[in-house]
């Protein structure tokens, strides 16, 4: 390779880098920011924050959720209660623990793990949370206000992929967003939010018939099925923003396991105008928006346990 092609070569490298949306670093940021709020707190007289994390069975991206979790709660001076339940637990058992958490003082967020195994109904669950401890915003409490615009606890994960958005659309009104996946965990909410944004917002799911080609008009794609390299390149508008929700351990070369996303990454970047990793993209936003979700609630609480005494 003559010296100019690879200069040309580190320039296109470069630009091509310049396109990853840093979800890592902006989670960082919110992390620090968090940690900050929650020393002010404490030091005011109030609790620690408490989050209670509940994990039904064994689910790959749920563990790779609680591990990272446990560490950032602790970094920002949080106290976190994990537990760990088998999967042959009934959904009554389930109920119980949840009407404890409910009346415990110590704990301001109560997260349960989805997927839970089927004998247990995710909808019932989540709504058995008590709306101000919900802190990722499943209840019919949380998810009515969302779908009317009213303040209220936002789930983490779009939330989180609101955030990266903004970091690289100062407006979105008018932008065409396709949402890939629909479930109450991602994708609806998604939708929520990027209508409040001003988007005009098109859903796909398993029904759809021609996603691919309702993914080509996305000036905002947001993916979220969990299955690993649904969307390839030519599914992508050029300059489009592509946010990858998805996370699936798959096989490495190394006798290992690595993360991947449900979009062909490689694939993707060079016809992108940004686009998030996996790992490093949306993973570590929905666990910065949990925790600023949490201390949230611990600040609710408070107020109302001020107010009334
Ligand atoms: N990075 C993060 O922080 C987070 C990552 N995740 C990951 O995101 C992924 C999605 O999670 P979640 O929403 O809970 O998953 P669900 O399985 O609950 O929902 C997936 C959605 O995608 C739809 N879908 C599945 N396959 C296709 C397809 N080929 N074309 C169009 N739509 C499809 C499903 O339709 P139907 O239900 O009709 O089958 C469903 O609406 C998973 O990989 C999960 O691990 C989840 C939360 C946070
Ligand atoms: N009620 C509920 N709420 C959830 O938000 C929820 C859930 N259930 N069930 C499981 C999924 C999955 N999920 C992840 C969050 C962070 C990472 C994460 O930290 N990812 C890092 C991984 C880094 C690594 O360990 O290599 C990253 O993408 O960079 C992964 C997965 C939340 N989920």
């Amino acid at each position: 390779m003559s010296p100019l092609s690879s200069e040309k070569h580190a320039e296109k490298h470069a630009e091509l880098a310049s396109r990853i949306i840093d979800g890592k670093g902006i989670a960082r940021a919110l992390t620090d920011q968090v940690g900050r709020d929650v020393a002010a707190f404490v030091d005011d007289g109030n609790v620690l924050p408490g989050l209670a994390v509940v994990l039904v069975g064994n689910d790959p991206a749920s563990e790779v959720y609680v591990k990272n979790k446990a560490i950032q709660t602790h970094r920002v001076g949080m106290r976190s209660f994990m537990h760990m339940l088998p999967q042959s637990t009934s959904q009554d058992e389930l109920l119980d623990l949840i009407a404890q958490l409910n009346v415990n003082p110590k704990i301001h967020g109560i997260l349960v793990q989805l997927p839970l195994p089927a004998q247990i109904d995710p909808v019932v669950v989540t709504n058995a949370i008590a709306p101000h401890k919900d802190v990722d915003g499943l209840g019919e409490v949380n998810a009515g206000r969302l779908s009317l615009g009213i303040d209220g606890i936002v789930p983490c994960t779009p939330l989180g992929c609101l955030m990266l958005l903004k970091s690289v659309h100062e407006d979105m009104t008018g932008k065409h967003a396709v949402v890939i996946g629909a479930s109450n965990l991602v994708g609806k909410p998604m939708a929520q939010l990027l209508l409040k944004e001003n988007c005009t917002v098109t859903v796909a799911h398993i029904h759809t018939r021609n996603t691919k080609e309702l993914a080509r008009e996305a000036d905002i794609l947001v993916v979220a099925t969990g299955k690993s390299g649904l969307v390839r390149g030519d599914w992508i508008k050029p300059g489009a923003t592509v946010i990858d929700v998805g996370i699936t351990r798959v096989p490495a070369e190394n006798g290992k396991t690595r993360l991947v996303g449900d979009v062909a990454f490689d694939e993707a970047l060079p016809i992108a105008g940004h686009i998030t990793p996996v790992p490093g993209g949306v993973g570590p936003m929905t666990i910065a928006c949990l925790l600023h979700n949490t201390l949230q609630a611990a600040k609710a609480t408070h107020a109302i346990v001020g107010a009334s005494s």
